[in-house]
């Protein structure tokens, strides 16, 4: 047993007789106090289908490590369900959460002394939350992903959450009855798992796959099958062994795992949301990361993958179609990732696809060839102009030409916002801009789902624009911009855009610009006072005070 293992605080020693007897109560016997003890970061919840199948993963889990020689010590972490909270003041709490999930993890696996963490999630903040604790706390580690849900099936189409989103805009626009809508709902979602498409909890997974810190094919099985349970066994033994190779978070969570998160989170066509949870999670690891490092390999890499929001098929398919390995080994094959880049196995990436095909299958369409991408660019763009100094995120997939030039229609609160697309006062050719809505004005940046979605089920998408400085789902597509930072409630200029203002959207030159004049702008920055806080007390109100910006991944310490 190597004499820097953590638990030996707790464990070793006469004095730590009383330490001892406690763990004795919890199933300790005389020959387990020399193994490792392993926190098992359980976010079970029946809250959302996210986390249902938690639980089961969990035992699965914990039962492996006691078997591969470890002490497993299951402990609860809190979840939120964006889906279920999203469109309400209660999605403030999402990106919170986040911060919640990373603290309690950092908070148990230190306070007890922890030699490894297994830590298990399925809806969007747990990766993140977890993985940033993984970061800070630094012990070996490995993240196990709940699963996807199926798609769920009306008139032989698939469908996701993010169809009955889209119904309600199709239902307020006309073209879809209260029937049909009905079905929609009661059909979206067959069980349990993470929402189906390439959105926000799908893309983390993916990206925590890529960077090696779960393993291989991972992240695309569905909740529902035997093989997410089996891999989550395979996860605690691979944990063990990292424990006793030394294997550290840190060792894995590189600058180049980072690149080559950033160009499989392109080659997916994946969630907004990624922008800022890498960021968040590289602060963690001490690893310097900008959105400037997104716009450079976002131009270097292709979308080749064709999934859901914009495209047609959810992550099972693209399971069957050779995961997440798949596109990894297409984009090393073309000089695109970097394959010394070490894995919790042990196993550098390059070692770990060696037996994957460089190309595709041609027997699917999920994964393009090299030859066929589905844009010839990555999806995300960084815009910079007078109205986003420290950049903004723009989602570029879906739409023909991603600019537009329009009179502002400007909402302080996203509530006013969807309340006027349903009421059909939002025109081809507007600006939307939805403000005091970023990480300390809303506070928590909520997803605009509800009004983005809306826009696309009324046929909108390609012509109107949509600026915020609130975030976006993954399910979210259009001509949208979000992260527009510095955010309207620390005085940023999306804070000084007046109703009617012409506003430039321009994903191709990199621009969003407030067409007024400098003098004007000045004038009018002049004039600016900040607003209250929206909240006065709790957990609310500490984040508004403690978040940084958007910019730099809304992190808290
Ligand atoms: C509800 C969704 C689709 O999961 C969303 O929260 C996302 O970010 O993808
Ligand atoms: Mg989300």
């Amino acid at each position: 047993m190597p004499d820097n293992r953590r638990s030996r605080a707790v464990t070793q020693g006469f004095q730590r007789a009383p330490n001892r007897a406690l763990l004795r109560a919890v199933g300790f016997g005389d020959g387990d106090f020399d193994k490792p003890i392993v926190g098992v970061a359980n976010t079970h919840s029946t809250i959302t289908p996210c986390n249902m199948g938690i639980g089961a993963l969990a035992v699965r889990a914990e039962a492996a490590l006691r078997e591969a020689g470890a002490m497993p010590q299951v402990f609860g972490v809190i979840t939120i369900s964006d889906g279920i909270a999203m469109g309400t003041e209660g999605m403030k709490y999402s990106l919170v959460s986040r911060e919640v999930i990373a603290d309690s993890i950092e908070t148990v696996c230190n306070g007890q002394s922890m030699d490894g963490l297994l830590a298990l999630g399925g809806c969007d903040k747990n990766m993140p939350g977890a993985m940033i604790a993984i970061a800070r706390v630094n012990i070996p580690a490995v993240f196990v992903y709940g699963g996807t849900i199926k798609p769920g099936q009306y008139q032989d189409r698939d469908l996701t959450i993010v169809s009955v989103f889209e119904a309600v805009g199709q239902y307020s626009a006309q073209t879809l009855d209260e029937q049909e809508l009905c079905e929609i709902e009661r059909r979206a979602c067959p069980g349990v798992g993470s929402c189906g498409g390439m959105y926000t909890a799908n893309t983390m997974a993916a990206i925590f796959e890529t960077m090696g810190m779960s393993l291989p094919y991972s992240s695309t099985m569905a909740a529902e099958d035997a093989e997410k349970a089996d891999s989550a066994a395979e996860s605690a033994e691979v944990l063990v062994q990292a424990i006793t190779r030394h294997i550290l978070p840190r060792d894995i969570l590189t600058r180049r795992a980072f690149e080559n998160a950033i160009a499989v989170l392109m080659a997916l066509g994946g969630s907004t949301n990624a922008v800022l949870h890498l960021p968040a999670i590289a602060h963690a690891a001490g690893v310097p990361l900008t959105l400037d490092d997104f716009e450079a390999i976002g131009r270097r890499v292709p979308v080749l993958c064709d999934l859901k929001p914009s495209g047609h098929y959810v992550a099972t398919d693209l399971h069957r179609a050779g995961g997440i390995p798949q596109v990894m080994k297409l984009l090393l094959a073309h000089g695109l990732l970097h394959g010394d880049a070490l894995t919790v196995t042990g196993r550098t990436i390059a070692e770990a696809l060696k037996d994957v095909p460089e190309e595709p299958r041609a027997d699917q369409d999920v994964i393009r060839p090299w030859s066929k991408p589905l844009y010839p660019r990555g999806h995300l763009a960084v815009l910079k102009g007078n109205l986003a100094e420290e950049g903004a995120v723009a989602k570029t997939s879906g739409v023909k030409i991603p600019k537009i030039t329009g009179p502002a229609r400007v909402f302080d609160s996203e509530e006013a916002c969807t309340e006027a697309i349903l009421a059909r006062r939002i025109r081809p050719g507007d600006v939307v801009v939805i403000r005091y809505e970023g990480p300390k004005g809303g506070p928590g940046m909520r997803e605009m789902l509800s009004p983005t979605a809306a826009l696309v089920g009324q046929g909108l998408g390609d012509s109107v624009g949509l600026i915020t400085d609130g975030r976006f789902s993954g399910g979210t597509y259009g001509m949208v911009v979000g992260h527009v930072a510095p955010e309207a409630a620390v005085g940023g200029a999306i804070a000084l855009v007046q109703e009617g203002d012409s506003i430039t959207l321009d994903a191709e030159r990199r621009l969003l610009q407030l067409n007024i004049s400098d003098e004007e702008l000045a004038r009018r920055r002049a004039a600016w006072r900040p607003p209250a806080p929206r909240y006065a007390r709790g957990v609310l109100a500490k984040y508004a005070k403690q978040v940084s910006s958007a910019s730099t991944g809304a992190v808290t310490d």
